[in-house]
């Protein structure tokens, strides 16, 4: 019985594709854009059925239901070589069948409609969090997003911060925060303790309870941070714990690293799209060695194709396919190593007939796979390979041992994969390599169809099973669950089967017909109706199997095809989600830290400006202040001691009239060295007050700038070492003789006396006034008139000479009252002169100011700069600020969003029937 190609035939509406074999798609079809649902059977829709189409035809989720969203519309090269499939002639013909033909096709609408619902969920869904995750990128690299971080407890370690721009940043999280509301994550997400000790229910004591440390809070439990599946950072790096990793790594290089995690979920999430809008569907059979896998691909076939042996023999996958998707022709394309397969490209492999098959099989050095294109015998109503919704192909995989499990078990996580057929021999159940592979590919795919062969070979059926059961429990439990749809116990060599060449026709759609010529002998010797009844067995125990697989392949294709988009969905967005809430309080704590801050430094920085400019004024009038003192200090000092420098004592001994001059030149160095002395005990003070100045200044740096202060180190004793007074230099006094005269003291006694009685004048002048005073001269004269003129020719000469000796006397005893003031009116008239009290008090108070200004202009400078620092940082703080409020805002956001994306995904219900599916196929 061949099937025939039946392009627009018996189709309520062109199959897009129809009767193409053009690759690339280009002819359009003639209505819409969108691929239309391919009516099978006799052509003759009922009305529900045309019903039906219409409502695929809206909302097919191939084109208009998804125009306006950003969902990817239908590829045209998913329609590629695939025309529509013949459906079974009615050869019962009449009612029965068409009434069976149409409870099919409206089986297969539903489905397809119900399939395609679900489909078009799924693809807004990633569309929106791939968009989702896009935006979290480009916030991630505005604002490195926290990566949620265990504390481990028993390290009781002190939260550590990390560094954003300018400012300490909160690493890990807020303290306080001990929670998340975190909802419940797909799959059997285990709990597991969340820190040590939490789980001890021992009674402890009230002591050993306020001497136990009290573990930090933290905002991300263990449990979290295991429930990361999909943004879950790879840190093996040395022999670091993952969570000392994610302390120790730089926060960028955390976000750097998210960054690429979420790169490769947004890659992944598009490649899941394009799957889930990919029609074709693939079946991997793998199983130990030689448990029959390649006899069971032939009877799901009924056709010879690949190589059986009672050795083993696959060494490669085969997948056989179409050979429609091969423009109808049947062959082998033996695939080169190493290289992507391209139909078009016939670079990529070496094309044989099916007869050569066996030898590539076999010879695994040349090829790692080959594409097997076969015509289907059999009708879209019970082929697998096409059947109308969806084009399936088999692979035959190499026996698993130690060489190929691992290939198989990478080949069996491709994401094409839709379902895994694992073929365990019913006699030797399953062996360690089976299991580990089970317990592996159940892992990914979550069921995995169990077909148990050779169950001919098995007399104690009902042990077998129960046996196989009790094993499939413990390795796939979710597969035990159904194992009435996905445990089957069969004998694939009781199927009959054509032989391999073109246009074969094995046991066809008539295989209840019974054991073929391949069937094997009824080797227990019973009586032929015995034995046609067991092979009958054999036959619809393999049919049933047929019809799971066709499920499980068609009416679970959901599972197969759309649970892996959903599963992933599910898991990407509750990460999002724990990432945003983390993240919406990090944002958050971060923010009210920022917030405190700029409150606090803006009066700061008010006071800081204030402070700057007082400080300032205070030091400027402090300076003068001091500087003034210390001018009119000296100055009156210096003044004074030099007026008073002749009336000190100044301890110069006077040697006699003969050391006159150099006495005198004693007295001049005495009374400049006095003067030199105030000068210096002016330095002095000015010292003491300068000291004062610089404390104060010290004083007003600490109180204004704190530990901001730079205490400048200030020797006192250095001050006024360099400009030294050289008094000495300046003041060039000669002696002369008239300095040993005091004539102003002699004419002040001589205008004293005056009025007074002859006698007593002359007296005076011989006598008294011998020891001092200035009149003598006068006195002589009146010594003349009273003595008389001839008397006093005769006491002239001697009286001149005794008055002069006397006045000499005088004159000379006088000097040592004299020289000094003289001396030391003379040096204060030179000093007058060179305003030396002017300019002494002038270097000392400049010096002083010299001094005080240095501190001063630091202070100044400290205090500027102190006002710069604030405002730098109140800038910074408020970046942050903004920062901040944008991913405290978009965080939160987020955690809306992905909440209700993961409801709107979860709505998505995959493990219910398809309506009306399963009563259709009841038969
Ligand atoms: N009795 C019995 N023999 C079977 C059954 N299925 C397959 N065989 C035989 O088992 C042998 C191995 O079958 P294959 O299909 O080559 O096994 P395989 O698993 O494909 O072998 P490799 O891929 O090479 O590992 C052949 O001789 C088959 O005829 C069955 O259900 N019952």
């Amino acid at each position: 019985m061949s099937q025939e190609h039946q392009n627009g035939k018996g189709k309520g509406s062109g199959h897009s594709a129809g009767g193409s074999n053009d690759a690339n798609g280009s002819n359009a079809p003639p209505v819409s854009s969108r691929p239309q649902y391919v009516t099978v059977g006799s052509g003759s829709t009922t009305e529900s059925a045309a019903r039906l189409q219409a409502m695929l035809d809206t909302d097919s989720g191939y084109g208009g239901s998804m125009a306006g969203d950003s969902v990817q519309g239908w590829h045209p090269r998913f329609t590629e070589d695939r025309p529509s499939p013949a459906h079974s002639p009615m050869v019962r013909g009449e009612s029965s069948q068409a009434a069976d033909n149409e409870r099919r096709q409206q089986a297969s609408a539903i489905h397809q409609l119900w399939y395609n619902q679900h489909r078009v969920a799924l693809g807004r869904s990633i569309n929106r969090v791939v968009e989702t995750l896009k935006s979290l990128q480009e916030m991630n690299a505005s604002w490195p997003a926290t990566y949620p971080s265990v504390q481990r407890a028993e390290a009781g370690q002190t939260q550590r911060r990390d560094p954003r721009p300018g400012l300490v940043h909160t690493q890990s999280t807020a303290a306080g925060a001990t929670s998340i509301s975190e909802p419940p994550r797909p799959g059997s997400m285990r709990r597991s303790l969340t820190s040590i000790g939490e789980n001890s229910t021992e009674a402890e004591s009230s002591t050993a309870a306020e001497q136990r440390s009290v573990p930090e809070p933290r905002l991300i439990t263990p449990q979290i941070a295991q429930e990361f599946s999909i943004l879950k950072l790879d840190l093996k790096l040395g022999a670091l714990h993952q969570t000392e990793l994610v302390h120790s790594l730089e926060k960028n290089s955390i976000a750097s690293l998210l960054d690429g995690k979420i790169s490769t979920s947004i890659k992944h999430l598009l490649s899941l799209r394009d799957r889930i809008e990919d029609t074709s569907s693939k079946v991997l059979v793998t199983g130990d060695l030689n448990t029959g896998k390649s006899t069971f691909c032939n009877a799901l076939l009924r056709r010879k194709i690949l190589p059986e042996d009672q050795q083993p023999c696959t060494s490669i996958f085969c997948e056989v396919l179409d050979a429609r998707e091969n423009g109808g022709v049947e062959e082998v394309h033996a695939v080169h190593k190493e290289v992507i397969y391209d139909r078009h490209d016939e670079s990529t492999y070496d094309v044989f007939a099916l007869r050569e098959l066996e030898r590539i099989v076999t010879d695994n050095d040349t090829y790692t796979q080959c594409k097997v294109y076969v015509k289907d015998v059999r009708t879209i109503d019970e082929s697998l390979l096409n059947n109308g919704v969806v084009d399936i192909s088999i692979i035959d995989a190499p026996g698993l041992n130690l060489d190929t499990t691992k290939t198989t078990a990478v080949f069996a996580r491709q994401e094409e994969i839709d379902v895994v057929v694992f073929v365990v021999s019913a006699a030797n159940h399953f062996t360690q390599t089976a299991k580990e592979f089970i317990w592996a590919a159940a892992a990914e795919k979550a069921y995995i169809f169990i077909v148990v062969n050779g169950y001919d070979n098995i007399r104690d059926k009902q042990r077998c099973q129960k046996l196989i059961l009790e094993q499939v429990a413990g390795l796939s439990p979710r597969t035990f669950k159904e194992s009435a749809e996905l445990v089957h116990f069969v004998s694939s060599n009781a199927i009959p089967s054509a032989p391999p060449g073109p246009g074969g026709n094995g046991g066809g759609s008539g295989s209840a017909s019974g054991g073929g010529g391949d069937g094997p002998e009824d080797d227990d010797g019973e009586p032929e109706g015995k034995g046609k009844g067991k092979e009958k067995e054999k036959i619809r125990d393999f049919e049933n199997l047929e019809q799971s697989l066709r499920r499980f392949v068609l009416e679970k294709r959901a599972r197969s095809k759309l649970a892996p988009a959903k599963t992933y969905l599910l898991n990407v967005l509750g990460d999002v989600h724990t990432l945003a809430t983390v993240n919406q309080e990090v944002a958050q704590s971060e923010l009210d830290r920022v917030t405190k801050e700029l409150n606090e430094l803006e009066p700061l920085l008010e006071a800081s400006k204030k402070a700057k400019a007082e400080v300032s004024d205070d030091i400027d009038k402090t300076i003068e202040a001091t500087c003034k003192g210390i001018y009119d200090h000296t100055r009156s000092t210096l003044t004074t001691a030099i007026a008073e420098s002749g009336d000190e004592d100044l301890g110069v001994e006077y040697p006699g009239l003969f050391s006159a001059f150099q006495y005198a030149e004693d007295l001049k160095e005495a009374i400049l060295s006095q003067i030199s002395a105030s000068v210096i005990a002016c330095e002095e003070h000015a010292r003491r007050r300068t000291v004062d100045g610089v404390s104060s200044i010290k004083q007003l740096g600490l109180l204004h700038l704190g530990d901001e202060y730079t205490d400048l180190s200030f020797r006192s004793d250095v001050m006024f070492t360099r400009k030294r007074d050289k008094l000495a230099k300046q003041v060039e006094i000669e002696t002369e003789l008239w300095d040993f005269f005091d004539w102003s003291t002699i004419i002040q006694k001589q205008e004293k006396m005056a009025g007074t009685g002859m006698a007593m004048t002359v007296l005076t002048v011989a006598g008294g006034r011998m020891l001092g005073g200035y009149g003598w001269i006068d006195g002589a004269l009146a010594g003349v008139k009273v003595v008389g003129n001839n008397n006093l020719r005769h006491l002239i000469i001697p009286g001149i000479l005794a008055t002069a000796v006397a006045a000499t006397a005088y004159i000379l005893s006088q000097i040592p009252h004299s020289l000094p003031h003289r001396l030391s009116s003379k040096v204060s008239a030179q000093l007058e002169a060179i305003d030396y009290v002017h300019t002494n008090s002038d270097r000392i108070s400049s010096s002083v100011r010299k001094v005080l200004r240095f501190p001063a202009d630091n202070l100044r400078v400290g205090l500027q700069r102190s006002v710069e620092q604030l405002g730098t940082k109140q800038e910074e703080t408020r970046k942050v600020k903004i920062e901040s409020e944008v991913a405290r805002k978009y965080f939160g956001n987020l955690v809306n969003e992905s909440a209700k994306l993961r409801n709107t995904v979860e709505a998505v219900d995959l493990e219910g029937p398809a309506p009306g599916v399963a009563a259709a196929y009841d038969s």
